[in-house]
């Protein structure tokens, strides 16, 4: 797990200044690294009974899809707000580095499933314990949440007591 935790790149001062960004692109655009982390994440999850896997715009879509095809499961978006055709839920929450809202079609998930949440990094947890409020509007089971990496100087496990969390690789 080291090299994928090496493979990862600080940008400082992205998206404002004072930030240290934890640049992933370096571990998809690589063929091994990414590979790794699906399937480390995917043996996380096994044998879980996932219906879907809702993962969050935009990073979080690329963890999402490949867990879902790897786990045998469906794909739910969770999309900034205006992007979604169909009737959404909305939710607005607190960013590391502003506000914003994000949305899900109301016909996402049925009652009763098994629903996993992904995003690429934990920071403050703001935008997870959005999402994990945003369910509510169905009567899902949320199994658990699972991240690449967690920036634990922000305390963002904190807001999501409770919830079942994995994460590869902790800053
Ligand atoms: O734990 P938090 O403090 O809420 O931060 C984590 C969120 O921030 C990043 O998303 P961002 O909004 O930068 O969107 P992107 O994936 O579209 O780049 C990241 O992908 C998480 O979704
Ligand atoms: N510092 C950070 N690096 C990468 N993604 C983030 N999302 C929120 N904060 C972040």
């Amino acid at each position: 797990m080291e090299n994928l935790k090496n493979i990862i790149r600080d940008v400082p001062d992205f998206p404002k200044p004072g930030i240290l960004f934890k640049d992933i692109a370096p571990l998809l655009q690589n063929k091994e690294t990414f590979h790794q982390a699906i399937d480390a994440i995917a043996a996380q999850w096994a044998n879980q009974h996932i219906d879907v896997i809702a993962g969050i715009e935009a990073r979080g879509f690329l963890f999402a899809a490949a867990l879902a095809y790897k786990l045998g499961a469906g794909v739910v978006m969770i999309r900034k707000p205006g992007k979604l055709p169909y009737k959404t839920y909305s939710i607005t929450y607190q960013l590391e580095y502003g506000t914003d809202s994000l949305e899900i079609h109301q016909d996402a998930v049925a009652s009763g499933q098994n629903v996993l949440i992904v995003d690429d990094v934990l920071a403050t947890g703001g935008t997870m314990k959005a999402v994990i409020e945003l369910l509510q509007n169905f009567n899902a089971n949320i199994c658990g949440l699972a991240f690449l990496a967690e920036l634990a100087f922000l305390n963002g496990r904190e807001k999501l007591s409770g919830h079942k969390l994995t994460t590869l690789m902790t800053f």
